[in-house]
């Protein structure tokens, strides 16, 4: 007889990139590489590239809620993580489907706000909201440079500043931070900053010389994600999640006129 096997599931609560390189297609694909089963609540719907994002149409609220519903009444989600977002609406929505998950539920927040090509992916007005409903109910958030000098409304070049960024952010409520350096300089394009309250972790990679760097963000958050629904505890799946992402990295795709997607499935590829 065969056993009939089970997969922890995930949760991503993000929008849709039609180029494969980020959001929803990311999200899934590093929940399969982790052996995560991924379910998904689409917010909204880019017309995008790996040059730029041409247009984005938002789903009614409703419509995000009800996909929520849907999953979380029937499947035992054990991670979720949130991206784009878009507007207040689906940001206060949002919060409020998750709060009636189990405490025990942890939610990665990435605040997606602007992308690697300089598209805007949230509504000004949305920040507050994001702050004041979503950020609080964070088990880990995963702001970039740009997203934690928004945040927390320093300045950051250094990595003494990714550190008080950090902890500024933490402020906001959420359980731990993750400043991510890809917008730095030289070294730093690879280091991030974690902060949960009392200890003070800078977590070190090789760089990675490629353009190809196009769901970095994404794959990093749900990654950190599929980790936790694996039963890990939030720092050790943060740093499993950024060894993965620069694997991720280094087998990077050259698809496209512009930033490739990374390579979500690296030990398949030979060579
Ligand atoms: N060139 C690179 N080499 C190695 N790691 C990188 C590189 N660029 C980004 N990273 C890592 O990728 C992850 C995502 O960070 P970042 O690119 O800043 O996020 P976002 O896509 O949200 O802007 C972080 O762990 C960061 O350190
Ligand atoms: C739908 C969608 N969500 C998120 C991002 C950010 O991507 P990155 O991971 O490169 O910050 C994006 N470009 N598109």
């Amino acid at each position: 007889m065969t056993m009939t096997p089970t997969w922890p599931a995930a949760l991503t609560v993000a929008g849709s990139d039609s180029g494969g390189g980020a959001g929803i297609q990311a999200d899934l694909r590093t929940f399969a590489f982790h052996l995560v089963h991924g379910t998904s609540a689409l917010t909204c719907v880019t017309a995008q590239n790996t040059v730029g994002v041409m247009r984005v149409d938002a789903l009614p609220p409703e419509a995000v809620v009800a996909q929520i519903e849907a999953v979380t009444s029937d499947i035992a989600v054990q991670a979720v993580k949130t991206g784009m977002l878009l507007n207040q609406e689906i940001i206060q929505a949002v919060a409020l489907a998750l709060k009636a998950l189990p405490d025990t539920t942890p939610v990665v927040v990435d605040p997606v706000m602007v992308s690697r090509t300089g598209a805007q992916l949230i509504d000004d007005d949305a920040i507050a909201t994001l702050t004041r409903h979503l950020i609080p109910q964070a088990r880990v958030l995963t702001p970039n440079r740009y997203e934690a000098q928004l945040l927390s409304g320093l300045a950051i070049t250094t990595l003494a500043d990714m550190e008080a960024a950090a902890r500024q952010i933490y402020q906001l409520g959420p359980q731990a931070v993750l400043v991510k350096g890809g917008g730095m300089m030289d070294a730093l394009r690879s280091t991030d900053v974690w902060f949960d309250g009392s200890e003070v972790v800078i977590l070190e990679a090789e760089v990675v010389e490629t353009k190809h760097t196009h769901g970095t963000g994404c794959t990093l958050s749900a990654a950190i994600a599929a980790n936790l629904a694996l039963g890990k505890d939030p720092l050790t799946a943060v740093k499993d999640a950024k060894n993965y992402v620069t694997n991720a990295l280094k087998h990077a795709l050259a698809i496209g006129k512009g930033q490739g997607p990374v390579g979500h499935f690296f030990p398949l590829i030979s060579q």
